[in-house]
């Protein structure tokens, strides 16, 4: 069973997609969702044009997830009103009040540190759809390629946990049967390089985590 949620299918996201035969080779590999970076410093950052252009690409079911770090509230708004995201993720410093009142549901990134208290991270954000659990490195908002002590996740989260940093096909099964996540977040790990998806390594991450299942206990 997941932490935080009464199933036992893993869902995967697929993020930092920059083009669209790298949305249409997550989908065709059975992703559940593609994760689009506003985040000016990533070398994965689209521009709304890029943005426009994938979502448009993207068969129903499938969901589109913004990602930003700290974007200012008017700037948000405004790429909100030219794109139809499905999801937001907040995967700055910020506040449960910065996260709301976008007319989106959200999720929020939160960046663990050894020893962190997990469960009482995430308690302020008590109107997300989940919480995504990525790895803390000084100076660096996420898509880091280091995992985290997964240990530190809470048996019984409150939010469906979202996993995610340092995630490839090779160790996405033992995370998951560890930590039982709702789902399983991925960028670097199916990269061919920067910015750009590598096809077979998307389909083996989906693949492994379809395996993996956290059902039995
Ligand atoms: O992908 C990025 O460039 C990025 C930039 C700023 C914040 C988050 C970013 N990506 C997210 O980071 C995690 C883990 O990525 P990785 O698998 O370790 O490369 C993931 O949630 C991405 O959504």
């Amino acid at each position: 069973m997941a932490r935080g949620m009464n199933v036992t299918v893993v869902r995967s996201k697929i993020c930092g997609i920059t083009r669209i035969e790298d949305a249409l080779a997550a989908v065709e590999a059975g992703a559940d969702a593609i994760g689009l970076v506003f985040y000016g410093k990533s070398p994965r950052a689209v521009s709304i044009e890029q943005a426009a252009a994938i979502l448009q690409a993207l068969p129903p079911f499938v969901t589109s997830v913004g990602l930003f770090v700290d974007m200012p509230r008017d700037q948000l708004q405004q790429l909100l009103q030219r794109l139809p995201l499905d999801l937001l993720q907040f995967h700055g410093d910020e506040s449960p009040a910065d996260c709301e009142g976008h007319g989106r549901p959200y999720i929020k990134a939160l960046r663990v540190r050894p020893g962190e208290d997990v469960a009482a991270a995430m308690a302020p954000y008590a109107g997300a759809r989940g919480i995504l659990l990525d790895t803390f490195v000084e100076g660096v908002p996420g898509g880091t390629g280091a995992s985290f002590d997964w240990s530190l996740v809470p048996e019984n989260a409150a939010k469906p946990i979202i996993l995610a940093g340092g995630l490839d096909a090779g160790n996405v099964a033992t995370a998951i049967r560890q930590v039982r996540p709702y789902a399983v977040d991925v960028s670097g790990g199916v990269e061919a390089s920067k910015g750009i998806k590598d096809a077979g390594k998307i389909r083996a991450f989906v693949r492994a985590v379809r395996d993996a299942r956290c059902d039995g206990d």
